[in-house]
């Protein structure tokens, strides 16, 4: 099922959380909310869900308004980071609870309601395990298990906040890309919250970049890293370098380096450049920025390489950081204090934030 958020302003007394955000999730799609602490990203998963409401604003579910609906009504299924199964019940009786707290009417029957439960522990690989309590799981058993409950009442739309955040790092990689196939095989609309870069672009279809109540970008998760839209999603998002530039008549001047910035208004700019988008050339080559080798790390096949760039006419020491495969890199000589030439193979350069 699609969804639209249309025009949403959420504010907390006097603070605004969420600024006159729009964004339309698509039927099937995975989408991820990336940003920051405190950016709006559950403010905006909870008025999806309907556990918070907005000042302005309208969610609609396949083009229906569903703003004045509550969660149930609105038939959603729900994961959080810390969203504490019942400590009391089985994980069988956690996974039926939605089912079996529904009026009778619309409750299955105690033997359907049964078969659901062990197709869904199956789903989610804890076959065998309905009869143990929570306390008898771990951490990451424990958030399948969550999942499976959301999933018991067949929800319209899946929304997760941060639902591996407590894990350690080994474990929360295994079960995104589990959710990835769950969520491949279900078809099932899923909107997913997290601060960890890493894991939205690795998990989403598309990603949504967050900051302070406003959205910065949407598109597919390696459109947004290799083009981002603003500075802050280049800084956000993966590691990078800025670095100062004069632009004027729609060329930059970055470090020496003449670059095209058609859309950037005369002025100081700042440009950016990823350290895996810096070619390492001999000193004095066409196209770079020169500088001297102040550091070399080896980590496997790849090289962190830092590099000094005096920048005098700037009169300010800057240092780059260069990342390259080591067999690239023959005929350079990589010793502390060897001149280089860093020539980028992208380059954005933006007007530079007050
Ligand atoms: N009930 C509330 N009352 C007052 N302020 C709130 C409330 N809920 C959220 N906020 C504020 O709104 C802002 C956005 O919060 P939100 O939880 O949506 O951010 P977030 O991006 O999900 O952050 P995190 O990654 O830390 O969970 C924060 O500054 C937060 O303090």
């Amino acid at each position: 099922m699609g969804i639209e958020v249309s025009s949403v302003t959420k504010r907390f007394k006097d603070f605004t959380a969420l600024d006159d955000v729009s964004l339309n999730v698509q039927q099937g799609e995975f989408l991820a909310l990336l940003g920051p602490s405190g950016s709006g990203k559950t403010t905006l998963l909870r008025i999806i869900a309907g556990l918070e409401f907005p000042n302005a604003g309208r969610i609609l579910f396949q083009g229906q308004d569903v703003s004045d609906r509550s969660v149930r009504e609105r038939h959603v299924g729900f994961v959080f980071q810390h969203y504490a199964l019942f400590k009391h019940m089985t994980v069988a009786r956690n996974i039926a609870f939605g089912l079996s707290v529904r009026p009778a009417r619309r409750r299955p029957a105690r033997a359907e309601i049964e078969k659901r439960v062990d197709s869904l522990l199956h789903l989610v690989q804890l076959g065998g395990l309905g009869g143990r309590y929570p306390s008898q799981l771990s951490g990451g058993q424990r958030q399948r298990v969550a999942l499976a409950r959301a999933l018991a009442i067949e929800p319209r739309v899946l929304l997760l906040d941060e639902p591996f955040g407590a894990l350690d790092a080994k474990v929360r990689k295994e079960l995104r890309r589990w959710l990835r196939k769950l969520h491949d095989d279900m078809g099932i609309t899923t909107v997913f919250v997290t601060h960890d870069q890493e894991e939205a672009l690795e998990i989403a279809d598309r990603v949504v970049v967050m900051n302070k109540g406003l959205i910065e970008q949407v598109g597919p998760a390696q459109e947004v890293y290799d083009a981002p839209a603003t500075p802050f999603v280049y800084d956000f998002l993966g590691n990078t370098n800025r670095l100062p530039a004069a632009v004027r008549g729609g060329v930059a001047n970055v470090v020496g380096l003449l670059v095209p910035a058609p859309d950037v208004p005369d002025g100081a700019g700042v440009a950016f450049v990823r350290p895996h988008e810096f070619e390492l050339r001999p000193s004095g080559a066409h196209g770079g920025i020169e500088g001297t080798i102040a550091h070399v790390f080896a980590s496997g096949p790849i090289l962190r390489i830092e590099v000094n760039v005096p920048a005098v006419e700037l009169a300010i020491g800057l240092q780059i950081e260069v990342e390259a495969m080591r067999q690239v890199l023959d005929g350079i000589i990589l010793e502390r204090g060897a001149r280089v030439a860093l020539a980028p193979r992208n380059i954005k350069v933006f007007k530079k934030q007050d």
